[in-house]
């Protein structure tokens, strides 16, 4: 990846040595990953709890709080990493098709300055004409109606 950058395949690969090393994939159950990954979720919200609205940047944080922040954040992306790779998602390129069917579910036109749910945008539940349900349904061997893929039969 580009230069002081790092890649999701570096962090899967890195987690997946880490792994090995201390014999540990038969901890890294699909089950306890996400169990794992939600704890550090709580862990994170715990610094921020009862502190109210703080600014972007955190500007009045001590970097000792900071720090701490930077580290919750990174066992929430590494057991993120880690979750995907063992349930077989490419979890790079899942989420820029997500980026591109949330591109869909809220265009430029009907959500700029709105932070109103998709299902709220233009008082129906379907902003996209159907667009999205088409793009979800991409399996070309399916002709049922539904939205998501693990519908089809
Ligand atoms: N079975 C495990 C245990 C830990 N880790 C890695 C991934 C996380 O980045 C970090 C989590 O370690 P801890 O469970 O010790 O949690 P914390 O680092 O948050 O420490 P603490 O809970 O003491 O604040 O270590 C892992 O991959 N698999």
């Amino acid at each position: 990846m580009t230069q002081g950058g790092v890649t999701l395949e570096e962090l899967k690969k890195k987690m997946a040595d880490f792994a090995r090393e201390r014999d540990w994939d038969q901890f890294h159950s699909p089950r306890n990953l996400l169990l794992a990954l939600v704890g550090e979720v709580g862990e994170l919200s715990e610094i921020f709890q009862w502190k109210g609205e703080v600014p972007r940047g955190l500007p009045e944080w001590k970097d000792e709080e900071k720090q701490h922040v930077g580290e919750e954040l990174s066992d929430v992306l590494l057991y993120l990493v880690r979750l995907s790779d063992i349930c077989g998602i490419d979890l790079g390129k899942a989420a820029l098709r997500k980026l591109e069917l949330n591109a869909i579910k809220y265009p430029v036109i009907l959500s700029k300055g709105s932070s109103k749910k998709h299902t709220q945008i233009n008082g129906d539940n379907n902003s996209d004409g159907g667009l999205l349900a088409s793009t979800k349904n991409n399996n070309s061997s399916c002709s049922c109606s539904s939205s998501t893929s693990s519908d089809c039969v």
